[in-house]
Protein backbone atom coordinates (compact mmCIF):
# COMPACT_ATOMS: atom_id res chain seq x y z
CA UNK A 1 0.00 0.00 0.00
CA UNK A 2 1.24 3.10 -1.47
CA UNK A 3 1.93 5.79 1.77
CA UNK A 4 -0.01 8.08 0.63
CA UNK A 5 -2.91 6.35 0.88
CA UNK A 6 -2.03 5.08 3.77
CA UNK A 7 -4.69 6.88 6.51
CA UNK A 8 -4.22 6.20 9.87
CA UNK A 9 -4.97 7.87 13.22
CA UNK A 10 -2.30 9.98 14.97
CA UNK A 11 -1.76 9.23 18.76
CA UNK A 12 -1.47 12.15 21.24
CA UNK A 13 2.63 10.60 21.92
CA UNK A 14 4.64 7.90 20.24
CA UNK A 15 7.32 6.78 22.06
CA UNK A 16 10.31 5.16 19.87
CA UNK A 17 11.85 2.77 21.88
CA UNK A 18 15.12 0.70 20.57
CA UNK A 19 18.25 -0.81 23.06
CA UNK A 20 20.19 -3.69 22.61
CA UNK A 21 19.12 -7.64 22.76
CA UNK A 22 17.74 -8.10 26.60
CA UNK A 23 18.63 -4.65 27.63
CA UNK A 24 14.73 -4.75 28.74
CA UNK A 25 12.97 -2.88 25.85
CA UNK A 26 9.87 -5.29 26.27
CA UNK A 27 10.18 -5.07 30.44
CA UNK A 28 10.33 -1.25 29.91
CA UNK A 29 7.76 -1.28 27.30
CA UNK A 30 5.32 -3.50 29.55
CA UNK A 31 5.95 -1.38 33.20
CA UNK A 32 4.77 1.68 31.45
CA UNK A 33 1.93 0.08 30.16
CA UNK A 34 1.06 -1.00 33.40
CA UNK A 35 1.73 2.36 35.04
CA UNK A 36 -0.21 4.65 32.54
CA UNK A 37 -3.38 1.91 31.90
CA UNK A 38 -3.94 -0.32 28.97
CA UNK A 39 -6.80 1.97 27.79
CA UNK A 40 -4.77 4.87 27.21
CA UNK A 41 -1.41 3.08 26.36
CA UNK A 42 -0.62 0.69 23.46
CA UNK A 43 2.32 -1.39 22.54
CA UNK A 44 3.70 -2.01 19.22
CA UNK A 45 5.97 -4.12 17.85
CA UNK A 46 7.65 -4.04 14.13
CA UNK A 47 8.74 -7.17 14.67
CA UNK A 48 5.26 -8.98 15.34
CA UNK A 49 4.37 -8.38 11.42
CA UNK A 50 7.97 -9.60 10.36
CA UNK A 51 8.06 -12.32 12.68
CA UNK A 52 4.04 -13.80 11.78
CA UNK A 53 5.11 -13.55 7.85
CA UNK A 54 8.14 -15.72 8.39
CA UNK A 55 6.11 -18.11 10.71
CA UNK A 56 3.55 -18.38 7.85
CA UNK A 57 6.63 -19.07 5.63
CA UNK A 58 8.45 -21.29 7.24
CA UNK A 59 5.96 -23.38 9.31
CA UNK A 60 7.18 -21.97 12.74
CA UNK A 61 5.33 -21.48 16.03
CA UNK A 62 4.53 -17.60 15.86
CA UNK A 63 4.09 -17.49 19.72
CA UNK A 64 7.25 -19.21 20.17
CA UNK A 65 9.03 -16.57 18.03
CA UNK A 66 7.67 -13.97 20.23
CA UNK A 67 8.25 -14.78 23.82
CA UNK A 68 11.83 -14.90 25.03
CA UNK A 69 13.25 -18.53 24.04
CA UNK A 70 16.07 -20.25 22.55
CA UNK A 71 13.67 -20.86 19.62
CA UNK A 72 13.66 -17.47 18.64
CA UNK A 73 17.21 -16.91 18.79
CA UNK A 74 17.87 -20.26 16.73
CA UNK A 75 15.59 -18.50 14.14
CA UNK A 76 16.92 -14.73 14.60
CA UNK A 77 19.58 -14.68 12.24
CA UNK A 78 17.73 -15.33 8.99
CA UNK A 79 14.18 -13.46 10.24
CA UNK A 80 17.03 -11.02 10.16
CA UNK A 81 18.55 -11.32 6.64
CA UNK A 82 14.52 -12.04 5.38
CA UNK A 83 13.42 -8.94 7.69
CA UNK A 84 16.26 -6.54 5.73
CA UNK A 85 15.34 -7.94 2.24
CA UNK A 86 11.54 -7.09 2.85
CA UNK A 87 13.06 -3.33 4.17
CA UNK A 88 15.29 -2.97 0.85
CA UNK A 89 12.11 -3.60 -1.60
CA UNK A 90 9.75 -1.54 1.05
CA UNK A 91 11.20 0.52 4.01
CA UNK A 92 8.19 1.17 5.76
CA UNK A 93 6.91 -2.64 5.30
CA UNK A 94 6.54 -3.31 8.68
CA UNK A 95 5.91 0.10 10.19
CA UNK A 96 2.94 0.16 8.38
CA UNK A 97 1.21 -2.85 9.36
CA UNK A 98 2.21 -2.44 12.82
CA UNK A 99 1.18 1.15 12.86
CA UNK A 100 -2.19 -0.07 11.13
CA UNK A 101 -2.77 -2.40 13.95
CA UNK A 102 -2.31 0.17 16.56
CA UNK A 103 -5.35 0.41 18.80
CA UNK A 104 -7.13 4.21 17.58
CA UNK A 105 -8.58 4.43 20.89
CA UNK A 106 -5.26 5.08 22.61
CA UNK A 107 -3.59 8.20 22.94
CA UNK A 108 -0.24 6.98 23.57
CA UNK A 109 1.56 4.62 21.14
CA UNK A 110 5.01 3.19 21.65
CA UNK A 111 6.75 0.80 19.65
CA UNK A 112 9.06 -1.24 21.26
CA UNK A 113 11.19 -2.57 19.02
CA UNK A 114 13.01 0.27 16.83
CA UNK A 115 16.29 -0.92 15.46
CA UNK A 116 17.07 0.71 12.12
CA UNK A 117 17.48 4.36 10.58
CA UNK A 118 14.80 3.28 7.61
CA UNK A 119 12.52 2.27 10.68
CA UNK A 120 13.28 5.88 12.52
CA UNK A 121 13.03 7.72 9.43
CA UNK A 122 9.33 6.33 8.47
CA UNK A 123 8.17 6.90 11.77
CA UNK A 124 9.34 11.02 11.82
CA UNK A 125 8.21 11.20 8.05
CA UNK A 126 4.67 9.91 9.51
CA UNK A 127 4.41 10.78 13.23
CA UNK A 128 7.49 12.97 13.30
CA UNK A 129 5.37 16.09 15.55
CA UNK A 130 4.74 13.45 18.52
CA UNK A 131 7.42 11.44 18.33
CA UNK A 132 9.53 10.96 21.64
CA UNK A 133 12.74 8.56 21.62
CA UNK A 134 13.66 5.92 24.56
CA UNK A 135 17.17 4.19 24.74
CA UNK A 136 16.72 1.59 27.06
CA UNK A 137 20.51 0.83 28.28
CA UNK A 138 21.44 -2.18 30.22
CA UNK A 139 25.38 -2.87 31.24
CA UNK A 140 26.75 -6.07 29.55
CA UNK A 141 27.09 -8.57 32.94
CA UNK A 142 22.78 -7.41 33.25
CA UNK A 143 22.07 -8.52 29.95
CA UNK A 144 24.33 -11.39 30.30
CA UNK A 145 22.34 -12.32 33.54
CA UNK A 146 19.39 -12.26 31.45
CA UNK A 147 20.28 -14.62 28.58
CA UNK A 148 22.10 -12.68 26.17
CA UNK A 149 25.01 -14.28 24.37
CA UNK A 150 27.79 -12.19 22.51
CA UNK A 151 26.43 -13.88 18.59
CA UNK A 152 29.09 -12.38 16.11
CA UNK A 153 26.67 -11.75 12.49
CA UNK A 154 23.76 -10.45 15.12
CA UNK A 155 25.53 -8.23 17.81
CA UNK A 156 27.88 -6.44 15.22
CA UNK A 157 25.24 -6.71 13.04
CA UNK A 158 22.69 -3.98 11.86
CA UNK A 159 19.84 -5.41 13.85
CA UNK A 160 21.79 -4.48 17.19
CA UNK A 161 23.69 -1.14 15.79
CA UNK A 162 21.87 0.61 13.16
CA UNK A 163 21.05 2.90 16.17
CA UNK A 164 24.64 3.90 17.24
CA UNK A 165 25.36 6.50 16.04
CA UNK A 166 22.30 8.43 17.51
CA UNK A 167 23.19 10.49 20.20
CA UNK A 168 20.81 12.61 21.61
CA UNK A 169 17.35 10.64 23.06
CA UNK A 170 14.93 11.97 24.13
CA UNK A 171 14.36 9.72 27.19
CA UNK A 172 17.32 7.15 28.57
CA UNK A 173 16.37 4.33 30.89
CA UNK A 174 19.15 2.51 32.20
CA UNK A 175 17.19 -0.93 33.17
CA UNK A 176 19.66 -2.48 35.24
CA UNK A 177 18.22 -2.61 38.25
CA UNK A 178 14.78 -4.37 40.24
CA UNK A 179 11.50 -3.70 39.23
CA UNK A 180 11.01 -1.85 41.92
CA UNK A 181 14.09 0.72 41.00
CA UNK A 182 12.48 0.80 37.47
CA UNK A 183 9.61 2.18 38.67
CA UNK A 184 11.39 5.24 40.35
CA UNK A 185 13.43 5.75 37.23
CA UNK A 186 10.88 5.65 34.70
CA UNK A 187 8.73 8.29 36.86
CA UNK A 188 9.85 11.12 34.80
CA UNK A 189 8.75 9.71 31.97
CA UNK A 190 5.26 8.40 33.08
CA UNK A 191 4.50 12.03 34.31
CA UNK A 192 5.59 13.57 31.56
CA UNK A 193 3.30 11.08 29.57
CA UNK A 194 0.45 11.98 32.07
CA UNK A 195 0.78 15.52 31.36
CA UNK A 196 0.56 15.15 27.46
CA UNK A 197 -2.68 13.31 28.20
CA UNK A 198 -3.90 15.93 29.80
CA UNK A 199 -2.81 18.83 27.25
N1 LIG B 1 14.47 -4.45 35.35
C1 LIG B 1 14.29 -5.78 35.21
N2 LIG B 1 14.14 -6.55 36.30
C2 LIG B 1 13.97 -7.89 36.18
N3 LIG B 1 13.95 -8.57 35.00
C3 LIG B 1 14.10 -7.83 33.87
C4 LIG B 1 14.28 -6.43 33.91
N4 LIG B 1 14.41 -5.98 32.63
C5 LIG B 1 14.32 -7.07 31.83
N5 LIG B 1 14.12 -8.18 32.56
C6 LIG B 1 14.01 -9.57 32.07
O1 LIG B 1 15.09 -9.77 31.17
C7 LIG B 1 14.67 -10.52 30.01
C8 LIG B 1 14.89 -9.66 28.76
O2 LIG B 1 14.02 -8.53 28.84
P1 LIG B 1 13.26 -8.03 27.51
O3 LIG B 1 12.65 -9.19 26.81
O4 LIG B 1 12.37 -6.90 27.90
O5 LIG B 1 14.51 -7.50 26.68
P2 LIG B 1 14.52 -6.97 25.17
O6 LIG B 1 15.41 -5.79 25.11
O7 LIG B 1 13.11 -6.81 24.69
O8 LIG B 1 15.21 -8.23 24.48
P3 LIG B 1 15.13 -8.75 22.92
O9 LIG B 1 15.64 -7.66 22.07
O10 LIG B 1 15.99 -9.95 22.94
O11 LIG B 1 13.67 -9.06 22.69
C9 LIG B 1 13.21 -10.86 30.25
O12 LIG B 1 13.14 -12.16 30.82
C10 LIG B 1 12.75 -9.82 31.26
O13 LIG B 1 11.68 -10.30 32.06
C1 LIG C 1 14.12 -10.25 13.26
C2 LIG C 1 13.86 -9.33 14.43
O1 LIG C 1 12.66 -8.63 14.23
C3 LIG C 1 13.73 -10.18 15.71
C4 LIG C 1 13.38 -9.31 16.91
O2 LIG C 1 12.98 -10.12 18.00
P1 LIG C 1 13.04 -9.49 19.49
O3 LIG C 1 12.60 -8.04 19.42
O4 LIG C 1 14.45 -9.61 19.95
O5 LIG C 1 12.06 -10.35 20.30
C5 LIG C 1 15.00 -8.34 14.62
C6 LIG C 1 15.14 -7.46 13.36
O6 LIG C 1 14.10 -6.99 12.84
O7 LIG C 1 16.28 -7.28 12.95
Amino acid sequence: MEDGIFDFKSPKLLLVVSGKRKSGKDFVSERLKHRLGSNVFAILRLSEPLKSQYAENHGLNLDRLMDCSNYKEFHRADMVHWGEMQRKQDPGCFCRIAIANADPSCLIWLVSDTRRMSDMVWLRDHFGDVIETVRVTAMEATRKSRGWKFTAGIDDAESECGLDTVVSWDWIIANDSSPVDLDRIIDPLVDHIQSKLKS
